[in-house]
């Protein structure tokens, strides 16, 4: 789909503020849905970004945010584990409650630009999306399911980066 599918996305790579407020004005019922919670290794670009060193465990989120049950994102967030006891306690006991609940009401909160990023086809991150897609869903992603934006939250010295992957549907909608 490549540029196409950019531009038809465009408006949704650079949306600030929250994410799901603005999925939530699309439908009727907004979910999300955690398919992941637990320690895991870092990729190297997510260690970059929060200025991590080799050792030291990180957490790990993955969950599909769905409107009346479509999935429209698989959003991936990554922290230092020693963060959960700290500016990012509240993420331990988050479960189904979008993240956005602990960032945009709290002025403690800030967030990096918004960096669009293409994913490589068969790469290793849309590899892990397909099988916890289809694990999820029942169907694989479309395989234009390719564009996506990074970004980190400080609290307190604390980082958190959010990557979120958007469902090529998404691009009829205006954010
Ligand atoms: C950061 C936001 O939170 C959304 C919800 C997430 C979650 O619950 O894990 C992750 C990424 C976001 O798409 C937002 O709504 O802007």
């Amino acid at each position: 789909m490549g540029i196409a599918s950019r531009e038809g996305l465009r408006d949704w790579l650079r949306a600030p503020g929250s994410l799901s407020r603005r999925l939530a004005r699309l439908g009727q019922r907004f979910e999300v849905q955690v398919l992941s919670q637990r320690t895991q290794p870092l990729r190297s670009h997510e260690r970059l970004a929060l200025g991590l060193p080799r050792r030291g465990c990180t957490l790990v989120r993955e969950v599909l945010l769905r409107v009346d049950g479509v999935p429209l994102v698989w959003a991936r967030s990554a922290l230092h584990k020693s963060a959960l006891a700290g500016p990012w306690r509240a993420l331990k006991g988050l479960g189904p409650q979008p993240l956005a609940n602990l960032l945009y009401a709290d002025r403690r909160v800030v967030r990096s630009e918004l960096r669009p990023r293409r994913l490589a086809r068969h790469g290793h991150t849309r590899r892990h999306l397909q099988r916890q897609w289809l694990a999820a869903t029942g169907s694989p992603p479309s395989a234009q399911m390719l564009w996506s934006r990074n970004s980190v939250f400080r609290r307190g010295g604390a980082q958190l980066r959010v990557m979120e992957l958007f469902a090529p549907g998404l691009a009829k909608y205006r954010p």
